[in-house]
């Protein structure tokens, strides 16, 4: 029996026989069509300008198709040069302009690149329909663009009318920005859509620019990283969680952040610092990019990150305590302490402990938080649920985001999925019941979404669990056995600093380990690949991000600067188009400025993950599913309208 209410409704928009055949026909044929360019990124750490770049040259796919389309007619050098003006138009455009000494030169140079720009454009949308071609236009000249697209030369009668518009369009003051508006359509027609394998947030500087830029994006998807959770777990009212993210900022030099572009006053929490904390070695900021910093501003910075490290260790006791199924009580380090001898004894060892500030810590009851920190944090907690534009950015990253994603055969997972020694999946109780593998991680989602939908609860089990996936053994974010910060900042000896990573790690290089962990997630293990994010890839140290015969791809590269000496590169990406899949590892990036004046785009470098031995077409993407049933859909339609 088919549903003919829903018919019924479908045949609203569809009122005639006709338009349904149209639809059809339409959706027959875009079945057909190649699959478009998926774009993986991941680990992007608030490096806004590299992710800008990875972004404005599709990983490199703006330029294979500017080889392909001109390496005959152009050399390496106005290869290179043309490639920039794709990336940076404005800029570019700007930079050219000033080399001109005459009017004529600027307008031969215009009818050029506008003739280049338009095959280019041709070229990269030839795999799409022209209904998506048109949404990617600049609204300003859909029309324009069209007719000069669509020029066809057969007949000669509109030879002239062709050459008429460019001039117009040079004549009218038009020119660069139709140039603009053409290079950003490439930017977005060479990569159909995009998936964040998660850590916008942390250590670099603009992670809410990068949010700004994907909320604009076409096509976007997000697999929460453990970063990402601490921030939405934080809006979602959990104060050891905003606790960590001030933590972090403060440690990187990045409280502008909170302050500048979130909002949110730091005063409080300044003043606390400033009563109770001095200098202190281990508590002064990183500076990755060599940013100058008076003695006066890394003062406060420093006391502030005391302030809040102390704050956050305080608030993860009671937690640990109300919660026995996190099984963390070797985490409670502040009853560990010897605050007479300033030793601490872990895991059965005894260590003298150094860059102590313990000033507001009652040895009979280290967790208990000193009234003034309680306001802070009460205060701090209003602001940040109550600041506007960290809404609108936690709400989009909640709304793209999920835990993993299956897609197109593939799992999207930022982390792990948590396994024992011997490659079962771990359980862990939650609330009296045992969960595993799949059913472990969708649990893990539907405490974060309840939290986030609560945010004036803030003790209750739900929000708990979100700082668990920051932090908690079982986490599939976070897949180690423990965070060690207390240790870092203050044991001298690095034994202690080490984080045992789950078995996974060493697990997904087995072929048959990964799919084992595939067919868990009802996906093919012939076909599927996991693509995970996370651990960087150190490079320099000969580590292979293909891992597993090619079943598991690891593409945290490292954008995050503070990183890049372990990794030795700067991230990968990767790209998955109707051919195969390619891995690309880009050279470090710079700057902008970098890039427009050598004209040379960061090195990267390709390897050929697999390749298909037919052309992937849209019929067999998660897309094409949709289509096929909304084609069944309109044939039931046609035959219960129009065929009695
Ligand atoms: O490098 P930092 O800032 O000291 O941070 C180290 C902490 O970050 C973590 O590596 C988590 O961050 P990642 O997800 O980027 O790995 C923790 O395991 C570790 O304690
Ligand atoms: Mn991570």
């Amino acid at each position: 029996m088919k549903n003919l209410k829903y018919l019924d409704l479908l045949a609203q928009k569809y009122d005639s026989e006709e338009k349904v055949a149209t639809e059809i026909i339409n959706l027959e044929a875009i079945l057909d069509l190649p699959k478009g360019t998926e774009h993986f990124v991941s680990d992007l750490h608030g490096e806004y300008q590299a992710f800008q770049h990875v972004l404005r040259n599709g990983s490199g796919n703006v330029k294979v198709k500017i080889r392909d389309l001109f390496e005959d007619v152009l050399d390496e050098k106005e290869l290179n040069g043309f490639a920039t003006l794709v990336y940076y138009p404005e800029e570019k455009i700007k930079l050219i302009k000033s080399h001109f000494s005459t009017k004529q030169e600027l307008h031969d140079w215009y009818i050029e690149m506008i003739e280049c720009m338009l095959k280019l454009v041709a070229y990269a949308s030839s795999k799409y329909t022209r209904s998506k071609l048109r949404k990617a236009l600049p609204k300003q000249f859909v029309y324009i663009i069209e007719e000069l697209l669509y020029k066809t030369d057969e007949f000669k009668n509109k030879k002239e009318y062709y050459a008429k518009m460019v001039e117009q369009i040079i004549a009218l003051g038009q020119a660069d920005k139709l140039i603009i508006g053409l290079a950003y359509t490439t930017q977005r027609l060479v990569v159909d859509h995009l998936h964040v394998v998660g850590d916008i947030y942390d250590r670099g500087p603009d992670p809410h620019k990068i949010v700004d830029t994907l909320i604009d994006y076409h096509s976007v998807d997000i697999q929460w990283g453990n970063h990402d959770v601490l921030w939405l777990g934080a809006f979602a009212g959990s104060k050891v969680c905003l606790a960590n993210i001030i933590r972090i900022c403060a440690r990187y030099n990045n409280l502008d952040i909170i302050e500048d572009v979130y909002g949110i006053n730091l005063r409080p929490l300044l003043n606390l610092a400033e009563k109770y904390y001095d200098d202190n070695p281990a508590f002064h900021p990183k500076r990755i990019s060599g940013e100058q910093l008076t003695e006066q501003e890394q003062m406060q910075i420093t006391k502030i990150h005391q302030a809040i490290s102390i704050i956050q260790f305080k608030l993860e006791s009671p937690i640990i305590k109300r919660r026995p199924c996190f099984d963390m009580t070797d985490r409670l380090l502040l009853e560990k302490v010897n605050y007479g001898k300033n030793e601490a004894t872990l895991y059965g060892i005894n260590y003298k402990l150094e860059n102590t500030c313990f000033a507001t810590i009652n040895p009979e009851q280290p967790d208990e938080l000193l009234e003034e920190e309680q306001q802070v944090m009460d205060k701090l907690l209003f602001s940040f649920q109550h600041s506007e534009k960290l809404a609108r950015h936690m709400n989009f990253i909640m709304k793209k985001g999920s835990l993993y994603l299956k897609y197109n055969g593939n799992l999207l997972i930022h982390g792990c999925i948590p396994l024992d020694e011997n490659g079962d999946m771990e359980k862990m109780e939650i609330e009296g019941k045992e969960y595993a593998g799949r059913e472990l991680l969708d649990v893990f989602e539907r405490y974060l979404r309840y939290s986030f939908a609560r945010p004036e609860e803030t003790d209750d089990f739900a929000t708990d669990m979100v700082w668990y996936l920051w932090t908690g053994e079982k986490s599939s974010l976070f897949g180690k056995r423990e965070m060690t910060t207390f240790e870092r900042y203050f044991i001298k000896e690095k034994e202690t600093h080490k984080e045992r990573k789950n078995p996974y790690y060493y697990l997904r290089e087995d072929e048959e380990m990964c799919r084992k962990m595939l067919a868990e997630f009802d996906l093919n293990p012939d076909h599927g690949r996991i693509i995970n994010g996370h651990t960087p890839v150190k490079e320099i140290d000969g580590e292979n991000p293909i891992k597993a015969n090619g079943k598991m791809l690891v593409i945290d590269g490292g954008f995050s600067k503070a990183y890049q000496s372990t990794t030795g590169i700067a991230g990968y990406t990767l790209l998955y188009n109707s051919y195969g899949m390619q891995l690309v590892a880009h050279q470090l990036f710079n700057s902008k400025d970098e890039v427009l004046s050598n004209e040379t785009d960061v090195l990267s470098v390709k390897r050929l993950v697999d390749e298909e031995l037919e052309r992937k077409k849209v019929r067999e993407t998660n897309i094409g599913e949709e289509l096929i049933q909304e084609i069944n859909n309109l044939n039931n339609l046609r035959e219960y309208r129009y065929m009695n």
